[in-house]
């Protein structure tokens, strides 16, 4: 595991205008990399689509990566972590301070996702921004002015390094499904209940505490413009908005990304809810058990990799996933084509 190393180079997001004009011009995947990405599939020795999702993943993989055959090599991990004013509000199974304890785990070796980045050939990096200042409570007020915004979209967005072949990124935050939840309430629309889950384990008690502080987030910010920044803003958390920066980032060198869980995907929402095509350089990596994030993916329109029954976070769905995706890449590379196999590459009509 490493932490990250700050460079001099300029932000990414000089101001709120110029994250809006970097969210407004999106590159597009390589054409040439995928028509031959596809073509190459079709000569494997296989039966036409018969490694099913496998061979789509491969063929985004060349289009994101520009070329026909896509590698897994270099596959950069980055988990945020922040602290959130709402959590004082009972809204978690656990204290504040366990989201500290858990950055020192990580940094030790210890969590799930340091045993899983491991198992995936990923390079680990965390990113705990501002734990001493939790955000504003975001029931009466913005979580974050404009200057913290911005500077937690260019934290996320200075984490990426321009040349990973797949990157994914995951969080920990006591208290960060609420913020997610309002995210998603503010973006796709519906009640407060609709987005509102057990997080690490609430009771039934929590469960209502939880979804009346979404509900009065909604109802404090209900007014406010609805931009990408100023939902982030307003309704987000540090390692929230982090994650959208290093998203956004990650499109504008032509990194694919592997979402993870309920908050990650949360995150990402207001990126496509200015822009339609945000995410198209995304997979999403599983199903949480998070009550949300079933009606999540289907209005991000992604299709998550695997069901788990994974509700951790950090970054861990998004680490199993990426065996998949290995695997995808492996068979779209390693595998004879019918012509080098002596294989009959026709289905009888
Ligand atoms: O990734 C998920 O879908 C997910 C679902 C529930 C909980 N979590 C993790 O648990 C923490 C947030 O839960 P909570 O109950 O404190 O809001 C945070 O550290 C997340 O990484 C993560
Ligand atoms: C122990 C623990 C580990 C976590 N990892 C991500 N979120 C977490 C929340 C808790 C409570």
């Amino acid at each position: 595991m490493s932490m990250p190393t700050h460079s001099a180079a300029p932000p990414m997001f000089a101001g709120r205008a110029a994250f809006a004009a970097a969210l407004a011009g999106l590159p597009v995947p390589d054409g040439a990399a995928l028509e031959a990405a596809r073509g190459r599939q079709a000569s494997l020795t296989k039966p036409a689509g018969s490694l099913g999702r496998l061979e789509e993943i491969a063929v985004f993989m060349a289009g994101w990566q520009g070329r026909e055959i896509p590698q897994a090599e270099r596959i950069q991990a980055v988990i945020f972590a922040g602290n959130h004013g709402v959590a004082a509000r009972g809204v978690s199974a656990y204290p504040p301070e366990v989201t500290r304890q858990m950055v020192a785990n990580f940094e030790n070796g210890g969590a799930a996702i340091n045993a899983l980045t491991a198992a995936c050939g990923a390079e680990l990096e965390v990113v705990p921004i501002d734990l001493d200042r939790p955000t504003g409570d975001i029931t009466v007020e913005p979580a974050m002015s404009e200057a913290e915004c911005l500077a937690a979209l260019n934290i996320g967005a200075a984490a990426v390094r321009p040349g990973s072949d797949l990157l994914f990124v995951g969080e920990m935050g006591i208290g960060n499904t609420t913020p997610a939840a309002a995210l998603c309430a503010r973006v796709f629309g519906g009640a407060a209940q609709d987005w509102t889950g057990r997080g690490t384990g609430l009771d039934d008690n929590g469960l209502a505490r939880k979804a009346a502080a979404v509900a009065a987030a909604l109802a404090c910010h209900d007014g406010a413009p609805r931009d990408a920044f100023e939902t982030l803003r307003r309704l987000g958390g540090r390692e929230i908005t982090a994650m959208a920066g290093a998203v956004l980032a990650a499109r504008h060198h032509r990194v694919p990304v592997l979402l993870d869980g309920f908050i990650c995907c949360a995150a990402a929402a207001p990126l496509m809810a200015d822009n339609g095509g945000a995410l198209d350089h995304c997979l999403a990596a599983h199903c949480s058990a998070e009550a949300g994030h079933v009606r999540l993916l289907d209005r991000l329109g992604l299709d998550p990799l695997l069901h788990l029954g994974m509700r951790l976070g950090e970054g861990s769905g998004a680490a199993v996933a990426t065996q998949i995706v290995r695997s995808a890449l492996a068979a779209h590379a390693g595998m004879a084509t019918f012509a080098e196999a002596l294989v009959a590459g026709q289905a009888i009509a």
